[in-house]
């Protein structure tokens, strides 16, 4: 029990606010005790006097207390159930903000690590797991030890003699749970798990189902499935035939109990020692005793389910963000776009050895800047680095010469568009897609940014226009249309950094075509650092940098490197005989138009 206590200590202060919520459910649960006793009293009375005295004058005022204090008793047991559920909810719905706003900030290895059924899963299922342990918990224990000390009184005050025959067998609900505990936590775990598992394989299964349909892996998918399905129906049926063990052998124990009290009573009665209304009260007593005996027997079963979902969330709660907004941020300033990267070395998480090692290079404002190299060779890490997922183990990052460990991470994002290699899709309406590059833009402003991105004619084509709903994965949109509603959302976002990863990566020529005009527009008046294969736009870049195996191999204009660098030699391959002279300023004098046959040609 020692990590539910722990998991209490650190989930309790989420209550705070709601503890006096708390407060009055158990207060509610007084009263209903209090209404439940006058109850059997009155009942008691009415055996005894009318029932058995065959009095109606007898009955009516005892008939109508009973009414009276039912009323009450129903209308407090609604409070303090609808009370109950609503803190419970309420501290539900805070843990889970808290932990999804947490994980919000865990970085891209952690998603790589996590599977996201899992994920899901934890956020779900645990959140209300811990709800149990903590609000639930408490309120339970509190009102079941009240109410159990409270019926055991009522029982010790009518007869203390006969009360303790009865308590004798306490002790045995208590063993029975002791039993079970164990075993049952450990199914509830493992069915918590094999949750997890089975949302992971459905949506890995369905975010794939191109690859499952083309390389016909229906079946293997099938098994992946039926197997955690198996795995989770066997913790299922575990776990409930535990507690259907437990319940049916606490049943037996109250019988028990019943029979000793109707035995007991009998010899009494016969005696003359007790009236028949007493009786009744007594055994009702006893009766009441129980639900709340059994729910702090079930209590060590209820803990260990929970603190099986509190590690799991933990877990995730102690995963610790890679990058963390500065404690004395810099005032914001209009951003140039001087962008220095001095002698940055990184190495992931986990990873034995550097993606980048000791690279130093400046990009001035409104520069293109290409990256390239082989596969591999660390690019798309330098993309992460710029955009500060991570921080560099050795070395700095400057914008305008301020480090980016300085800068507000809202206020470097804003001012850095990242384009990435994979369209980003928001579950939303195109227009709302394009929004998210600054929201609150206006119509007009939207409309400009699509225009600009050569995406407004296809726009105004679809259905619903810019109402049109689309979702990752979407089939409404190409790869280049999409492509070009990313374009569109950076153009509104305006940002004097642009870091492109591999902007046509994945696109047809056609498509890619279709692009070069808008990446242009977008890249005009902007630093840019273009990570790309394509070296078709070489010859216009203000510097290549040639990355291989994570270190800056060479760094210069395109015809500097042709002519010294055999790494890029080799890397520019079949554009070498084709490329034109550089044109003078990195700037589209001479720059050749793309033809047909060509590859994605990027020009400014
Ligand atoms: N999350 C990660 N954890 C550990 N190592 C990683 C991670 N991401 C990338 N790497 C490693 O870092 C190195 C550089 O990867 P990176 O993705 O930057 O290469 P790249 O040049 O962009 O390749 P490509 O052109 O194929 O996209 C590779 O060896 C890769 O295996």
């Amino acid at each position: 029990m020692k990590e539910a206590r722990e998991a209490f200590r650190r989930f309790w202060p989420l209550t705070r606010g709601d503890r006096r919520w708390m407060l009055v459910v158990v207060a509610c649960v007084v009263v209903s005790a209090l209404a439940e006793a006058a109850s059997v009293l009155l009942f008691a009375d009415l055996t005894d006097n009318a029932l058995q005295a065959g009095s109606l004058t007898a009955f009516w005022d005892p008939a109508g207390a009973w009414l009276g204090v039912a009323a009450l008793g129903a209308l407090v047991g609604y409070l303090g159930n609808s009370l109950a559920t609503w803190t419970g909810e309420r501290f539900v719905l805070r843990l889970r903000a808290g932990v999804f706003g947490h994980v919000q900030d865990l970085p891209p290895h952690f998603f790589q690590r996590h599977r996201r059924g899992d994920l899901v899963e934890r956020l779900t299922g645990d959140v209300e797991a811990i709800e149990q342990l903590v609000v639930s918990g408490v309120v339970g224990t509190a009102s079941a030890a009240f109410s159990a000390v409270f019926y055991a009184a009522a029982a010790l005050w009518l007869r203390w003699d006969l009360a303790l025959v009865t308590f004798v067998l306490a002790p045995l609900f208590l063993l029975a749970a002791r039993r079970f505990s164990g075993r049952i936590g450990q199914a509830s775990q493992d069915e918590r798990v094999a949750d997890g598992a089975i949302t992971s394989v459905v949506e890995e299964s369905l975010g794939n189902i191109v690859l499952t349909q083309a390389y016909n892996r229906r079946r293997d998918e099938e098994r992946r499935l039926d197997a955690e399905a198996r795995a989770w129906m066997r913790a299922s049926v575990r776990g409930a035939r535990l507690s259907e063990r437990y319940e049916q052998l606490v049943e037996v124990v109250e019988t028990l109990c019943v029979l000793s009290v109707i035995g007991l009573g009998v010899w009494e009665i016969s005696a003359g020692r007790m009236t028949l209304g007493a009786l009744l009260a007594f055994a009702a007593f006893i009766g009441y005793l129980y639900p709340p005996v059994r729910s702090l027997g079930r209590l060590g079963l209820t803990l260990t389910a929970a603190t099986a979902g509190a590690e799991r969330i933990t877990e995730l709660l102690d995963a610790r963000p890679s990058v963390r907004d500065p404690e004395v941020p810099v005032p914001s300033w209009p951003v140039r776009g001087r962008v220095g990267v001095h002698g940055v070395s990184f190495r992931y998480p986990g990873a034995d050895r550097e993606s980048l090692t000791d690279v130093t290079f400046t990009a001035e404002p409104g520069q293109l800047i290409l990256v390239t190299g082989a596969s591999g060779a660390g690019k798309s890490t330098l993309s992460t680095l710029l955009t500060r997922f991570y921080d560099p183990d050795k070395g700095v990052i400057r914008l305008d010469g301020v480090p980016l460990t300085d800068v507000p991470l809202e206020f470097l994002r804003e001012n850095t568009a990242l384009l990435p290699q994979q369209t980003l899709v928001l579950n939303g309406t195109v227009r709302e897609n394009i929004e998210c590059g600054r929201p609150g833009a206006t119509d007009a402003e939207i409309e400009r940014a699509a225009r600009s991105a050569a995406a407004h004619e296809f726009i105004t084509a679809l259905p619903d226009g810019y109402a049109t709903r689309i979702a990752p994965g979407t089939a409404a949109l190409s790869g280049g249309q999409l492509q070009r509603v990313a374009i569109a959302r950076a153009m509104l976002r305006a940002a004097p950094v642009l870091v492109l990863d591999e902007p046509t990566a994945g696109l047809d020529s056609v498509a890619a075509r279709q692009i070069v005009q808008p990446l242009r527009r977008l890249m005009s008046g902007r630093t840019t650092i273009m990570i790309t294969h394509d070296l078709s736009l070489a010859p216009d870049a203000d510097r290549i940098l040639v990355v291989d195996a994570g270190r800056l191999l060479d760094a210069g204009t395109h015809d500097e490197l042709m002519t010294r660098c055999g790494a890029y030699t080799a890397l520019v391959g079949p554009w070498s005989a084709a490329a034109p002279p550089r044109a003078s300023t990195g700037h589209p004098a001479g720059a050749r138009e793309p033809r047909p046959d060509d590859t994605p040609v990027l020009r400014r």
